[in-house]
């Protein structure tokens, strides 16, 4: 909560004028009652016509500057909570952004969007409600107390003994209601978990015929958050008829002894109903306050939230933070020492003391079997992950000296899983370098072997892709990534496994342009033609480098090498290795 007051600051006029306002609306709200006691004592009762009309006229002016200020304090609040609003997405956002993976990877992707949106939403509204009404109830209820007071001691003590019960009441559900929303929330992230899962793997369900099931676990989850959301409400909603039970029971009160004070003579009957308009004020302003009640709980959990997030390391070394003058790379030699590797909460490392040399311009093929630690070997180079033990060193320096965002500046990337955006193909493949020119885009497209498909479209490089390019076949989605990581011009580039889906003529064509292009590439793969003509292979086998060396070299001393390759082409095909 502190943080999120910290963030209010920087609109404290608005939120000031905003408060000022709401406090001029009240003043007039409460002397109200005592106008009305003037007119039924003193023009009513009296039957002086014109003492009415003067009061009158004052208590209609009174209502017009409430109006106009609670207007203008609605406009400053929304300013105010709207804009905290922005701020809160836009912070958390670069939060969000600075973490490195490790870090990002410790929050479900669902709690961070949730966060994001509804979470943010809440606070902001929560706010305005603040500004509007948080600060005026209780002023309503101690005015009203003052107030009435001040009309008539006895009576208006009958006002004070109901209010503090109450009030206590009321903070008793706040604490009670906070626990039960944020559980609410926790329920809403798994639901929002569970609709991403489906709408990201839609394909699959249906494949899978698994649409029911699918249906039956986001209704579970759905039906989970209901009961939650219901078991916070009902508390929340109880408040209401206990507040209006007690007050009408005081109400009840100030009118029998208020009855009795005017059959005495000491109490007037303009008293007893301002004592009552009073009362009835404090009824609604605590009644407010449940209302308030939910939605503060619920603001609460979502500011803890935020402030979760927002207070969260983002994981970057001190050496990093610090390297930012140290600029990109230029040449694209990597070298491992010893490294070793291990996942957060994990209880093996994934890769164990591996070495090996790679200088600017050669291709890398990295092969070995599922799991053995390809992805994980390349995440290292990305510095999504640092090594445990080891240094890793890129152009002769170590990577934890580097900055990430020039480090990533020279480093052309292509993930396992494609991923394309809504948008054109020139977009898509223009998203890896700003301002890139339209020459750019096909010399990249060309050397990524799409660019004679990309022509042959309808609109060509305006064809438009729908969401995760749903027109366009795996293969041709893969070389459109890799036409997006090459327009960078990359002193290094990492290929996972991004050429499983082409023919093997498409794939030579391809691994041929990368090589004219003379950057340092890693190329995970599967299949043995794509390391036939690579400087280095990279032979892993359950997190172990097991060999390194060309194609002629592991042919003569590796067995498991020798035996993929004769998989793959037949024991005939001895002869293919001489193709360099
Ligand atoms: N984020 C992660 N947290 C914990 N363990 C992980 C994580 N990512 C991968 N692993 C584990 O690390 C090991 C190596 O995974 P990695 O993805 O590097 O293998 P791979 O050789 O690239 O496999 P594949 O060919 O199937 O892509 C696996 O046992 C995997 O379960």
């Amino acid at each position: 909560m502190k943080q999120i007051a910290f963030y209010l600051k920087k609109y404290r006029a608005a939120a000031i004028m905003a408060i000022f306002l709401m406090l001029v609306e009240l003043t007039v709200e409460l002397i109200q009652p005592l106008l009305i006691s003037q007119i039924i004592d003193d023009g009513i009762t009296l039957q002086n016509g014109s003492v009415v009309l003067l009061w009158s006229g004052i208590l209609v002016g009174g209502t017009l500057i409430a109006f106009g200020a609670g207007i203008l304090s609605s406009f400053y609040a929304a300013h105010a909570s709207q804009s905290l609003g922005y701020d809160l997405r836009e912070k958390l956002y670069g939060k969000v952004q600075s973490f490195t993976y490790a870090v990002f990877n410790r929050f479900a992707t669902s709690s961070l969007i949730t966060r994001l949106t509804n979470d943010v939403t809440q606070v902001q509204d929560t706010t305005f409600m603040g500004l509007r009404f948080m600060l005026r109830v209780p002023l309503v209820v101690i005015g009203s107390m003052i107030m009435a007071l001040v009309v008539h001691a006895e009576l208006g003590f009958l006002l004070l003994l109901t209010v503090p019960a109450l009030f206590l009441f009321v903070v008793w559900i706040v604490k009670k209601a906070a626990i039960l929303f944020k559980k609410v929330q926790q329920r809403l992230d798994t639901v929002n978990g569970v609709m991403q899962e489906n709408m990201t793997g839609m394909r699959l369900i249906r494949v899978f015929v698994r649409r029911e099931q699918e249906a039956a676990r986001f209704a579970r989850h759905s039906g989970e958050l209901m009961q939650s959301s219901t078991s916070a409400l009902r508390l929340t909603e109880i408040t209401l008829p206990f507040i209006v039970l007690i007050m009408n029971a005081g109400i009840i009160a100030v009118l029998w002894f208020g009855h009795l004070e005017i059959r005495a003579g000491s109490a007037t009957t303009g008293e007893v109903v301002a004592i009552v308009n009073y009362s009835l004020r404090t009824a609604g302003a605590l009644s407010a306050m449940s209302m308030l009640v939910s939605a503060f709980s619920r603001a609460r959990a979502s500011a803890q939230r935020i402030s979760e997030a927002l207070a969260t390391d983002s994981g970057q070394t001190d050496a990093a933070q610090t390297a930012r003058k140290t600029g990109g790379i230029s040449e694209g030699s990597v070298e491992f020492e010893n490294v070793s590797f291990q996942y957060p909460n994990t209880d093996a490392p994934v890769l164990e003391d591996i070495s090996f040399k790679v200088s600017p311009g050669q291709t890398v093929a990295i092969l070995g079997a599922t799991g053995s630690g390809k992805s994980s070997l390349m995440q290292l180079v990305l510095r999504l992950y640092e090594e445990d033990q080891g240094v890793i060193r890129i152009d002769g320096r170590d990577v934890r000296e580097l900055d990430t965002l020039h480090l990533h500046d020279s480093i052309g990337y292509v993930p396992q899983e494609v991923l394309l955006f809504t948008g054109t193909i020139r977009d898509n493949i223009a998203w890896g370098l700003d301002n890139a020119s339209l020459e750019q885009i096909m010399e990249s497209a060309k050397s990524a072997q799409i660019h004679d498909t990309i022509e042959q479209l309808p609109n060509g490089y305006d064809t438009l892709l729908g969401q995760r390019g749903v027109n366009l076949s795996g293969g041709q989605k893969q070389r459109i990534s890799i036409a997006r990581a090459l327009i960078r011009k990359p002193a290094i580039l990492l290929l996972d496994d991004s050429t499983s889906a082409l023919d093997v003529r498409t794939e030579a064509a391809l691994l041929k342009a990368l090589n004219d292009m003379s950057c340092t590439t890693f190329l995970i793969t599967q299949k043995i033609s794509s390391t036939l003509n690579a400087d280095l292979i990279l032979l892993l086998d359950d997190g172990h480098l097991i060999a390194q060396g060309n194609h002629e070299q592991l042919m003569e001393n590796q067995s498991l090498y020798r035996r993929i390759f004769e998989s793959q082409f037949g024991e005939e095909g001895s002869h293919v290795g001489s193709v360099k």
